[in-house]
Parts: C-alpha cells; sequence; structure tokens
C-alpha cells in the first residue's frame, strides 16, 4: 500500500520538482499539487506538467493533503508553515527537505502547534536551483534522513520513512541536533571552504583573470561547481547551523594549522600519512556506493 494517496509539494525548486518527478515515476496515482512564491515557478511547472494542480496559494494546495512537503529555503520554513496553518487537515502530515533541522523543527512546531511534524533530509542535490533543474532520480541509492521530534508521532515518521523508500533512498533516522552535526562537517563545512577557496583565488585578480580560469580542469574546477551553489540557500543554511558549523570550523582550523607546519617544516612524513588516510576514507566511500553521482551530474551538465 502507498505511504500518501495525495502528496503536497511547497517549493518547485530544485528539490520539490524533483520529488514530484520521482513521484510520478515511482507513485503514479498519487494526487500531486504543488505551490511555489514566485508566478514564473509556478508557471514552468505548469508548463512542465510536474503535477496534477499548481495552486496560486499555499494554504489552497494544502487542503486536502495526507502529506505536506515544504521544499523552500530553511530560512522561509516557518512563514510557509504560519501560511498553510489555517487550511492544513488535522491528519495531514508536515515534513520539509531543509538542510540544517533543528531551526526548521523549532519552526514548525511553533508555527503548527498540534500538528503531525516529522522533519528529514534527503542528502542529494546539485549546485543548480529551479524548477528545471530537477531530475526523477537524484534520490536513488542517496540517504534520506528523518529527524522525528522527540515527542514526535512514530508511526507518522515510518510513513515519511516509506515514502523516501519508494523514492529509492535509504533512510536513517536521527535526532535533529546530531543530524546538525553530523552534516556541519559533512557538507556545511565543504561548502564554506568551497566559497572560500573560489573567493580567494578570485581576490588574486592577476592570477584568476588567466591562469585560474585557463587550468580550472582539476580540484579547482571541483570547487567551483560546489561554490556556484544557490546563494539563499546556503546562507540560511549558515545563520540556523552556526553552532556545529562554527565548532567544526574549529576543529578544521587547528587540523589545517598541522599540515601548514608540516609544510613549513619539511615534515614529509606527516604529510604522507595524513594523505594516505585521506585516500583510503574516499576509496571506502566508494566502495559503499555514496560516490558523487551528483557531482557527475553537476559536471555533465556544465
Ligand atoms: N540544493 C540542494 O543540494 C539541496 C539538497 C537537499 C536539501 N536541500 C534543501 O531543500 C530546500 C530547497 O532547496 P532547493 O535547492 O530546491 O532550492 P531552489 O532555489 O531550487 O527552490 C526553492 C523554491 O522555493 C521557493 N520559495 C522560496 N520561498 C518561498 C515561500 N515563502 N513560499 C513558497 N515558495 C517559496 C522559491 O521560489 C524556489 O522556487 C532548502 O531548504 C535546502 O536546504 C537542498
Ligand atoms: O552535490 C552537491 O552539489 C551537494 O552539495 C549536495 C548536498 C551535499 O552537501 O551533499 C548539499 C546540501 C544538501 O543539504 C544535501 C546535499
Amino acid at each position: 500500500m502507498l505511504p500518501f494517496a495525495r502528496v503536497t509539494i511547497i517549493g518547485l525548486g530544485l528539490i520539490g520538482s524533483s520529488i514530484a518527478r520521482a513521484v510520478r515515476e515511482t507513485m503514479p496515482t498519487v494526487r500531486l499539487t504543488g505551490h511555489d512564491a514566485s508566478a514564473e515557478v509556478r508557471e514552468i511547472a505548469r508548463r512542465l506538467d510536474l503535477l496534477d494542480d499548481v495552486t496560486d496559494t499555499a494554504g489552497a494546495a494544502v487542503t486536502d493533503a495526507e502529506l505536506v512537503i515544504l521544499c523552500v529555503p530553511v530560512g522561509a520554513m516557518g512563514a510557509v508553515a504560519a501560511e498553510i496553518a489555517a487550511d492544513l487537515p488535522a491528519e495531514a502530515i508536515v515534513s520539509d527537505v531543509g538542510s540544517s533541522k533543528e531551526s526548521v523543527a523549532k519552526a514548525l512546531r511553533e508555527a503548527l502547534p498540534g500538528a503531525i511534524v516529522v522533519p528529514a533530509h534527503p542528502v542529494a542535490g546539485t549546485e543548480q536551483s529551479g524548477p528545471e533543474a530537477g531530475f526523477a532520480s537524484l534520490f536513488h541509492g542517496r540517504w534520506c534522513i528523518v529527524t522525528p521530534l522527540a515527542d514526535g508521532d512514530a508511526v507518522a515518521a515510518a510513513r515519511v520513512g516509506e515514502f523516501w523508500r519508494r523514492l529509492g533512498s535509504n533512510v536513517e533516522t536521527m535526532a535533529p541536533d546530531h543530524h546538525d552535526r553530523v552534516l556541519a562537517i559533512t557538507s556545511h563545512l565543504p561548502h564554506l571552504i568551497a566559497y572560500t577557496i573560489v573567493g580567494t583565488a578570485n581576490d588574486l585578480a592577476e592570477v584568476t583573470e588567466s591562469e585560474v580560469i585557463k587550468f580550472s580542469a582539476g580540484g579547482f574546477r571541483d570547487f567551483t561547481r560546489i561554490a556556484a551553489s544557490d546563494p539563499t540557500m546556503w546562507r540560511d543554511v549558515f545563520l540556523t547551523n552556526k553552532e556545529a558549523v562554527l565548532e567544526m570550523l574549529q576543529r578544521f582550523s587547528e587540523d589545517l594549522s598541522q599540515l601548514q607546519r608540516a609544510i613549513r617544516w619539511g615534515d614529509g612524513d606527516t604529510l604522507f600519512e595524513h594523505f594516505t588516510q585521506t585516500r583510503a576514507i574516499r576509496r571506502s566511500i566508494v566502495d559503499q556506493g555514496q560516490d558523487d553521482a551528483a557531482a557527475d551530474f553537476g559536471r555533465k551538465h556544465d
């Protein structure tokens, strides 16, 4: 049996449109309704026929929903939840796809007191944005982390997990604060580093104007892909996962200083040991099938 018969998606960008496409492919009988604050995005979603119905207000999109998934930047989650509060059926489950979870869980709980809330995060994406960038296989073989509230509804959490399994994801459950610490090091800090290194290279204008662009086929090019990620989304991620990101940044800075010291003092053993260890980590990630399919997708679409 399908976990939900009527699903509403609010925010029809990369993730929302990918969910719509994946639902169409894996659960074609599900009735899909969507809304986006942008009239232009709504028009594109209608033209692409991504959903059965695209409404002009968020409230109209949820009136008969069994599952509502908020796919807007994390800083907008609370406002969108408040917008749907009056029209939300009592038995509907509200979920989201936000990249940070504690602040979203808090915002949803405050805006929707008494509603069934099950926050979640598909750990899959690309540097692209908007409804035309989505694709149905985005979640295949990727993790979706469900982060139920401490006093949340376990049956609802299981149904949300089943929904993501149907889209091809592996599902893991975590407390929201634990999620935020894990993702701070595996996703948020890497983005901060990419934003920094591309900015630093750009500051060295005499280099970037010619050589960096010309020779950017290697490592630097990979950083530029990540640094092309959506500014609104990432501003909100860093503002809402501040503590965990600052903690990981502190640890990263200490480790960077150690490598800096090894370079300064010609300590090749330290460098070699470190690089050997990190090569083994990369190989174990690839062996577990967690290779960067999204990065490959991004490269193909450069
Ligand atoms: N991009 C990724 O790699 C990725 C991966 C996993 C999770 N996420 C999370 O998914 C969410 C959406 O990201 P995305 O990449 O799809 O962004 P996106 O920019 O492609 O789409 C976001 C959409 O939300 C709409 N929107 C913004 N405010 C709104 C509001 N108040 N009401 C209705 N619509 C509104 C925008 O018009 C836009 O169409 C974010 O919370 C992000 O953290 C992103
Ligand atoms: O591959 C990418 O472009 C991504 O950045 C995807 C990525 C990640 O860091 O893994 C980015 C943010 C999301 O919350 C989940 C996935």
